[in-house]
């Protein structure tokens, strides 16, 4: 089944700044979104509207056309990773798999660099270890929708790109919304991009636009 994720009319201001004038956001299953702009121009804020995680002047999230009022208490609807580290440290990976409803099978066909480490405490890996395992917990997780804040930032360029095929390959069952910095990597393998400039979004289709709305320089 098809599941469609619409957010509106996102106003968001900092101390009178108005960082969001009209957010939008529209995702289905089946497809990617990458989302692009400068630094500080208010894409995690957008995200964490989306998600509930922040409140915002207005702003709302509609997954399948119902009102989702705290989005984020629906995690079969909608996932997000924050840019932050956020699994328990003293928690095994066992059980932070167990949490996220995701067989140790699966994560160790696609990851299989995780075998012995699995009783390990997720606080006991390296920053980039731990960036990785809580990537996979949220793209793995059966959810209609997940977002993605930055997932490539601290991997190598190996792990980024089996990362973004394992997206690929279960983009039918989950709309990704990704931001990330490194364009070269996810302008190619979104089916959507955007940019947010100004507060405002708009669709783009080749790098062309995005040099246009000044967010790189080819
Ligand atoms: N809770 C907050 N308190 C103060 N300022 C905030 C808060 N949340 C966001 N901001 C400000 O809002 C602006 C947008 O921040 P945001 O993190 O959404 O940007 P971003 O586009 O994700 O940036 P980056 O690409 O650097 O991660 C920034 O200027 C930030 O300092």
């Amino acid at each position: 089944m098809k599941h469609t994720l619409q957010a509106d009319s996102i106003f968001f201001e900092v101390s009178g700044r108005n960082i969001l004038k009209g957010g939008w956001m529209m995702a289905e299953t089946g497809s990617i979104v990458a989302l692009f702009g400068r630094n500080g121009c208010g894409k995690s804020s957008l995200l964490n509207v989306i998600y509930g995680s922040l409140t915002a002047e207005s702003g709302t999230t509609r997954i399948d056309g119902q009102y989702l009022k705290v989005p984020y208490q629906h995690p079969h609807l909608l996932r997000y990773l924050p840019a932050y580290s956020f699994t328990p440290p003293g928690l095994t990976v066992r059980r932070v798999l167990a949490d996220y409803g995701i067989t140790q099978a699966l994560l160790l066909r696609e990851f299989p660099e995780f075998t012995d480490r699995l009783q390990q405490r997720v606080g006991s890996f390296s920053s980039g270890e731990r960036r990785l395992l809580e990537i996979l917990l949220v793209v793995m997780s059966n959810s209609a929708f997940v977002m993605l804040d930055e997932p490539f930032l601290y991997l190598s360029p190996i792990h980024a790109e089996k990362v973004l095929q394992l997206i690929q390959s279960r983009k039918a069952q989950t709309g990704f919304i990704i931001t990330d910095h490194q364009y070269e990597l996810l302008f190619p393998a979104a089916d959507t991009k955007m940019v947010l400039v100004n507060g405002q979004m708009s669709v783009v289709h080749t790098p062309a636009d995005l040099e246009a709305s000044g967010y790189i320089k080819l």
